[in-house]
This record gives C-alpha cells, structure tokens and sequence, in this order.
C-alpha cells in the first residue's frame, strides 16, 4: 500500500514516515511538509523519496494519503486535490464547526475517515465513558485533559469529541438538553496524552482516565484505519474510526 503524508516532519508525522519505512508491506509514496519548509528536497531518512510540499500533494500517485499537519494545510490540501478520487485519513484537529462542514463536503468526492484520536482503545473509552453518563445522568460531568507544553492551550479535539458525546448521551436520558462538560486543560511538559471524564455525584466521584504512552500509538492507529479504508473500494463519504472497528 503506497502511503503519503501530509505534516511529514511533525510528531505525528515523524512517527507515520518512521512505521512506513520499517514495514515492508508499505511504501511512502509523498512525505509532505510546508511550502518553505527547509526541508524541501531532502531526502526523507532509509527512504527514496524527499519531502516535498504540500501543495504537490495532489500528483502524489498513492493509494490513501494521510494528514497531521494543521486545520488550514488540510483544507487546501482538500481544495488541491480537487475532484480526485484519492482515499484520506485525517488526524489532524481544531477545524471550526464551518471547516468541519467543509470536510464533509470534500467527502462527496473521495472516503474520507477523520478521528480525532487514533490511539488504541479510545473508542471503547469513549463508549464507556457514554455508558456511565447514561446509568448516571444526575452526576456532574466534567473533562480533563493533559498535554505536551507545544500544544494550543485551546482544548483538544479528543476533549470536545468525549464533552459532546457524554452530553449528547445524558440528555437523551434526562429528556432535556444537558449543559456541556467544563473541559479543564493542562500543558505539561512533553506528555503524549492523558484524558479523563469525571463525574461528581456528591457523595462519590467516578473518574475515566485514558493515558497514550507514545506518540506512536497515534501513528500506528492510523495506518491501521488507513488499511482499513483502501481494504475494499469504498463509495465516496465521511468514515469515523468506529466505522473500521465496527466492520
Ligand atoms: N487524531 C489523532 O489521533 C491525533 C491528532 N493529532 C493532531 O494532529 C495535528 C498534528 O499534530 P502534531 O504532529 O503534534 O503537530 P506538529 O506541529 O508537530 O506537526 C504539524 C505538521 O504539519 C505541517 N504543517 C503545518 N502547517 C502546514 C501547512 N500550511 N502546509 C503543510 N504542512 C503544514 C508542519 O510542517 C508539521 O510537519 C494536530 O492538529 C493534532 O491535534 C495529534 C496526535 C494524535
Ligand atoms: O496534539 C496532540 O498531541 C493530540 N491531539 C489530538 C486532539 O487534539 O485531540 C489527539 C490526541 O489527543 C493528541
């Protein structure tokens, strides 16, 4: 399967050209960086290709193409490719509800799978975390996430996602529109990723915790979706990871 990824040279990206290279059922097909990034036309590390930018991401003969890079990158790389049929996974978050519906948009023309966390486990943590908020729809939700100090204080798209789920989950129960979970944020040092759903119920708290040792893990689950998404021809539109999981 020949693989190109858009935010070659980020964390994740790194990660993604690392676990390419090393198996020999992969190829990377494009490793695609920013327009003047300084490493254009250098040759990507054991491989025989260079990075290149992003804005040629649309010639990159590839069977799916990968993207950790930024809300903005995304969309034009969405806006270049055009009207090609090329599958993508997205990792990459913090679209604004309008870029969102951009996204689903550019799905008419191509599968497009977007998670906000691809590490392993996190929908069955999500899942659960829905289950409790179900059972006990009187607690007080609250989320909290830690982070890497480089990240944006804004909070994570994995926080919002679980904040909107449990919320989605405890209205349904109570009959009227729950309020939305505080989202606590912390940065601290260079943490991959802790994240917890909290719910207070006066005399007892039960806390979800949900902690990524490495960025790795991140990359891995998203090639693994990648796999999935280019296993059979599938109809142009918008895929969730729990759509792999499910299959
Ligand atoms: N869905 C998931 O499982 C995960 C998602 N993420 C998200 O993925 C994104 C990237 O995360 P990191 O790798 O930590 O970030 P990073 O900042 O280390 O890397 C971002 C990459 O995007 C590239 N980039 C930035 N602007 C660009 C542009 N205009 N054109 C082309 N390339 C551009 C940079 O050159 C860099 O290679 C973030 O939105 C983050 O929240 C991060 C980890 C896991
Ligand atoms: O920037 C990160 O590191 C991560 N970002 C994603 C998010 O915004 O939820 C996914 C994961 O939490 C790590």
């Amino acid at each position: 399967m020949r693989i190109a990824i858009m935010g070659a040279s980020g964390r994740v990206g790194t990660r993604l050209v690392e676990l390419i290279l090393a198996n020999p059922g992969l190829e990377l097909a494009a490793a695609l960086v920013r327009p003047g990034s300084k490493l254009i036309g250098v040759p990507v590390s054991g491989g025989s290709i260079e990075y290149r930018p992003a804005d040629a991401g649309m010639n990159s003969r590839c069977d799916v193409m990968i993207d950790f890079s930024r809300p903005v990158a995304s969309l034009r790389l969405q806006e270049e490719i055009g009207s090609k049929s090329i599958p993508m996974v997205i990792g990459t978050t913090g679209f604004t509800v309008e870029e969102d519906e951009r996204l689903s948009m550019f799905s008419r023309q191509r599968p497009i799978l977007v998670s906000a966390n691809f590490a392993p486990g996190f929908e069955a943590f999500k899942r659960a975390a829905i289950d409790f908020a179900r059972r006990m729809p009187d607690a007080e939700a609250g989320i909290g996430e830690t982070y890497h100090r480089a990240k944006k204080t804004d909070p994570s798209g994995t926080s919002l996602l679980l904040a909107r789920d449990v919320c989605e989950a405890r209205s349904r129960v109570m009959g009227f529109a729950a309020p939305q979970p505080a989202i606590t944020v912390n940065r601290v040092g260079d943490t991959v990723g802790i994240n917890e759903v909290r719910f207070q119920m006066g005399a007892a708290e039960a806390v979800l915790t949900y902690r990524v040792q490495t960025l790795t893990a991140y990359a891995a689950g998203a090639i693994t979706a990648a796999q999935w998404l280019v296993s059979i021809p599938r109809p142009a539109g918008r895929y969730s990871l729990a759509d792999s999981l499910n299959d």
